[in-house]
C-alpha cells in the first residue's frame, strides 16, 4: 500500500479473519482433546527455499498454537523421488497423523504430481490429490485447497448468500483458479474463468460482482477494470522493487482499486494469512472424519 489513505470500511482484514478461524479451530481441538483425540499435521519440506522455510515454520507454530501436534520433516534438496515417496507412505500409515502437506515448490528433479497423488486422499489437507479435485468438481465432499477455501470464507462473511452473483476469476491454475471456480459454482454464482488469452479482459472484469485475481502479475488489474461496489479478492503475492526497497503487492493495483471496490483484500494481510488458517481447519476436519465425529461448523466448504 502507498501513502494514499486506506478506505477501512472497504478493507477485508485477512489477518483478523484468520485469527478468528484459528481461534475457532483451537476451541474445537480442545473439545477433541477432552475425548483423548489430538489432531496431528505432518509437513514435509524438501530443500532450503527461504520463503518455503518461513511458511513451514509458521505452519508449525500455528499448528501448535491451535493445540494440535505438529510433525516437521525437513529433507535435503537432493532427496530422491523414492525416499520422498517412502516418507509419504510412512505418514499415510501413521494413525497420529491426520493431515499431510508437502510444501511446494519441490526441487525440479522431483515429480510433484506423483508425490501429491501418493498422499492418502483422506489426509490430503492441501486438497491437491486428484481424487479430491474430482470430488470437488462433482459437488461431493472433498478436502478443499486452502487458499480458495479461505477466499470463499471471506466472501461468504462479507456478502452472505452468493447465489446469482457474477464471479470472474482471473487465473486458471490448478491450486487457485480452478478450485475457486468450482467453489463459487457450488454457491450458485455465474462463473467466468479469464486468463492470459482472454479477449477484452478489462470488459470481462468490469462485469464482475466478485473479482478474484490469481495471475501472479504485480498490479495487473487497475481500478477502472472494477465494477463500482464489487468485492475484490486479491490472491497475488508479488515482491517488487520500488524506490530502492522491496515490498509485496497483489495482482490488483490497490491504490486505484480501493476507491471503486465495495470490499477488497489487501496484500499483505488479505488472502495469505487465510491459507494457513484453512490448513488448520482442514486438519481438524480430516481428524473428525477419521474419528467418525461431526465436522466443525463453518470451517469447511
Ligand atoms: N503445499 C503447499 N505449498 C504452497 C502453498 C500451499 O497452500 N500448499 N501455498 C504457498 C505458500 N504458502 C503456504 O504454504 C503461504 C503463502 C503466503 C502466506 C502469507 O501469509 N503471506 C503473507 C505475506 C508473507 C510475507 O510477508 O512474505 C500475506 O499475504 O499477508 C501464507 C502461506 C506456496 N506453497
Amino acid at each position: 500500500m502507498s501513502d494514499i489513505p486506506v478506505n477501512h470500511e472497504a478493507l477485508i482484514d485477512g489477518k483478523a479473519f484468520s485469527a478468528d478461524v484459528r481461534q475457532r479451530v483451537a476451541a474445537h481441538v480442545a473439545q477433541l482433546k477432552a475425548r483423548g483425540i489430538t489432531p496431528g499435521l505432518a509437513v514435509v519440506l524438501v530443500g532450503e527455499d527461504p520463503a518455503s522455510e518461513v511458511y513451514v515454520r509458521n505452519k508449525g507454530i500455528q499448528t501448535r498454537e491451535a493445540g494440535m501436534n505438529s510433525y516437521e520433516h525437513k529433507l535435503p534438496a537432493d532427496t530422491s523421488q523414492d525416499a520422498l515417496m517412502a516418507l509419504v507412505e510412512q505418514l499415510n500409515a501413521d494413525d497420529a497423523v491426520h493431515g499431510i502437506l508437502v510444501q511446494l515448490p519441490l526441487p525440479d528433479h522431483l515429480d510433484s504430481e506423483a508425490v501429491l497423488n501418493a498422499i492418502d486422499p483422506a489426509k490430503d489437507v492441501d486438497g491437491f490429490h486428484i481424487l479430491n479435485v474430482g470430488l470437488l468438481a462433482t459437488g461431493q465432499k472433498a478436502m478443499v485447497a486452502c487458499t480458495p477455501l479461505g477466499c470463499l470464507m471471506m466472501l461468504r462473511d462479507r456478502l452472505g448468500d452468493l447465489s446469482g452473483l457474477n464471479a470472474v476469476i482471473v487465473g486458471r491454475s490448478n491450486i487457485v483458479g480452478k478450485p475457486m471456480a468450482q467453489l463459487l459454482l457450488r454457491d450458485s454464482c455465474t462463473v467466468t474463468i479469464a486468463h492470459s488469452r482472454t479477449r477484452d479482459l478489462g470488459e470481462v472484469c468490469r462485469r464482475a460482482d466478485i473479482l478474484v485475481a490469481a495471475v501472479g502479475r504485480p498490479k495487473m488489474i487497475p481500478g477502472d477494470w472494477i465494477k463500482p461496489g464489487a468485492t475484490v479478492i486479491d490472491v497475488g503475492i508479488n515482491r517488487i522493487e520500488e524506490g530502492g526497497k522491496t515490498r509485496l503487492v497483489g495482482d490488483v493495483d490497490f491504490d486505484t482499486a480501493q476507491g471503486v471496490a465495495g470490499a477488497i483484500t489487501p496484500v499483505p494481510g488479505g488472502v495469505g494469512p487465510m491459507t494457513i488458517a484453512c490448513l488448520l481447519a482442514n486438519t481438524l476436519t480430516a481428524c473428525c472424519r477419521a474419528a467418525g465425529l461431526p465436522e466443525p461448523d463453518g470451517l469447511t466448504a
